[in-house]
């Protein structure tokens, strides 16, 4: 590294001091932690983004979201090259960074690991970040905007007046101020490393910022307008290809209510249902009707407690519903039965998968009817799930003849599992996942769909041929996303003539029940086998086996979570009664090896 490149990091490093007493981790998707704690990480991460986008000569981007998580807690991270999560490889040097106690550490850290991977500092590529935010607010304590002045700068750039109340100030900031503290510390970050360019994308939701980052490093079409019209045209694409004696039938209706969890999904979809036909979407729970992003809402509230989120009620029985997440990258679908009391019949990602699984297989099957392509490559789909995944989900997969793979909590495993197949559907229990579709597959289906335009009359598998080209289009094929997996639903349900009860009623979920208990140190617990088994601490694993063997059709497994500072207890029983006191004793066996009295 040159002199003007080590002054230009060691000067703005000295504005971004960690937090004392706080050890930063990438975990499960990027940093998350209570929004005052992440200045410094922010603008670090905008140094790993512009090294990152300099080590793969392709650009990068850079997410500040913290998704499901409590509304003061923010987040950050990093999308890869091909619009994926960040290599696993560089999660242990954003540890380090974003730990490094001085500036001086984080330059000596930055030489060491540039000079490792062979990273040329010297200006000879064009680095590009690009920036999105979600809407949430942050929290920033006076004492943090106030230490040593450094965040003074920021009240002029802003054009506001630093507060002189010597309290905790909490800013609320609506719309672009909200997130403009972190998105500049980003920008900070990422023109540290000389010659590099921050592109502010805006306000987005992270699956579009990941579309955006795969598509600028296809050389494709990459603006939000861009984003919105593929997804758009595609829907049409599906809904023209749907049999026309499935057109009309009974029980499938045109409205889909969604819950947008008071996040950055709400404005997005409302702007997406205006350039669809066939469709009316209504937005409840949107970021502009001022309630409390994922309090009482959300995909994540809904699918782990089971109840209405806010704004829904018996009104709603009969209807489809669905919950987004706060960064849009996950969508449940639920039922209002009648005289719920609030409980609702949940339509999770797992069943989701299997609406997907289904469509494809059939449009696979299509593919492969003519004669002359018997002795041809025959597709190879496969679906990946994780251990939350519903044991009922996964005999019902398997029952269906498919291949059912298993990997660690986090999008980032179940992705790169699923890029093994022609076809790798990948669903986590909670709604996130996707449809993957390998590059080679994508250019037989082209070679398939040529063959139309050259006049044939198009066979029941041409058609296929077309659909599963548009579905390749509809859904994300960066990362799981809520708005293109809501459309795919939908479409899939009109193809198959299905209503939300019929789709429902694929399998019967087993009971379940998720918990968390708080412990000293989350990280003491150490699990293998896609995380099903604990190795570490000792005892706890016969301790577990021997309170699940109690219950028939039990199974329960404990991890700690990558994104909140606690383990997470879930089980699996015959009755929900089961389900809750099997969750109950392990968490107290959980408690009892790890917690605050345990020694
Ligand atoms: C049980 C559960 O829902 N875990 C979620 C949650 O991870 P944890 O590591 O469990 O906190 O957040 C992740 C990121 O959003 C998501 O991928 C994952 O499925
Ligand atoms: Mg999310």
């Amino acid at each position: 590294m040159n002199e003007e490149q080590q002054c230009l990091l060691l000067s703005s490093a000295s504005r971004f001091w960690p937090p004392k007493g706080v050890k930063l981790s990438y975990g499960t998707a990027g940093f998350r932690a209570d929004a005052s704690l992440l200045q410094s990480t922010v603008y670090r991460v905008g140094i790993l983004a512009a090294l990152r986008s300099l080590k793969t000569r392709s650009v990068i981007g850079l997410m500040i979201t913290a998704s499901h998580n409590k509304v003061s807690d923010n987040g950050v991270k990093i999308a890869d090259p091909s619009g994926g999560m960040l290599s696993q490889h560089w999660e242990p040097f954003a540890d380090a960074l974003a730990n490094a106690p001085s500036p001086q550490h984080l330059l000596l850290l930055i030489n060491e690991f540039v000079e490792k991977e062979g990273i040329s500092v010297d200006g000879d590529w064009h680095v590009e970040v690009l920036l999105g935010r979600d809407t949430r607010p942050i929290t920033v304590s006076w004492r943090s905007l106030t230490l040593r002045g450094q965040m003074r700068p920021m009240w002029s750039q802003l054009g506001c007046r630093q507060p002189d109340t010597p309290k905790t100030v909490t800013l609320w900031l609506k719309s672009l101020l909200q997130t403009l503290f972190y998105n500049l510390e980003g920008i900070r970050g990422v023109t540290s490393i000389v010659g590099a360019v921050a592109t502010d994308m805006g306000i987005l939701t992270t699956p579009q910022l990941h579309w955006m980052v795969r598509a600028r490093n296809k050389g494709m079409k990459a603006s939000e307008q861009d984003y919105f019209e593929q997804l758009s045209s595609s829907f049409r694409c599906l809904v023209d290809l749907i049999p026309a004696e499935k057109c009309k039938f009974d029980g499938v209706n045109d409205k889909v209510v969604v819950d947008a969890a008071n996040g950055v999904g709400g404005v997005k979809l409302k702007y997406l249902g205006k350039l669809l036909n066939g469709l009316i979407i209504e937005v409840r729970n949107s970021s502009e009707d001022g309630g409390v992003l994922n309090d009482g809402v959300g995909a994540d509230y809904v699918q782990k407690e089971k109840v209405l989120p806010n704004s829904f009620g018996s009104k709603d029985t009969g209807i489809r519903c669905v919950s987004l997440d706060g960064d849009a990258d996950r969508l449940v679908y639920f039922i209002v039965p009648p005289e719920s009391s609030g409980r609702i019949d949940l339509v999770d990602g797992d069943k989701i998968l299997s609406l997907f699984a289904l469509f494809i297989r059939e449009q696979l099957s299509f593919l492969n009817e003519k004669e002359d392509m018997k002795n041809c490559h025959q597709a190879h789909l496969g679906v990946v799930q994780t251990a939350y995944a519903n044991g009922a989900s996964t005999n019902y997969l398997k029952l269906l003849g498919l291949e059912v793979n298993f990997t660690p909590t986090g999008v980032k495993y179940l992705h790169e599992k699923a890029t093994e197949f022609d076809i790798g559907i990948y669903f986590e229990a909670n709604g996130h996942g996707t449809v993957l579709f390998s590059e080679s597959f994508i250019e037989s289906l082209e070679a398939r769909t040529n063959e139309i335009s050259l006049g044939s009359k198009g066979s029941e598998g041409e058609k296929a041929a077309l659909r599963l080209l548009a579905v390749s289009k509809l859904i994300n094929q960066a990362v799981g996303d809520a708005l293109s997996g809501l459309l795919l639903v939908e479409v899939i349900l009109q193809h198959m003539g299905w209503s939300i009860n019929k789709w429902n009623e694929l399998y019967h979920d087993l009971p379940s029940k998720q918990l968390k208990v708080k412990v000293a140190d989350r990280t003491a617990i150490v699990t293998t086998n896609a995380e099903t088994v604990v190795v570490s601490p000792p005892g706890l694993k016969e301790a577990i086996n021997e309170e699940t063997a109690k219950y028939p059709q039990g199974r329960c497994f404990v991890r700690p979570s990558g994104t909140e500072d606690v383990v997470r207890v879930y089980a699996e029983a015959s009755t929900p009664e089961a389900a809750d006191t099997l969750a109950n004793c392990v968490a107290k066996l959980v408690d009892q090896f790890l917690g605050f009295n345990s020694s």
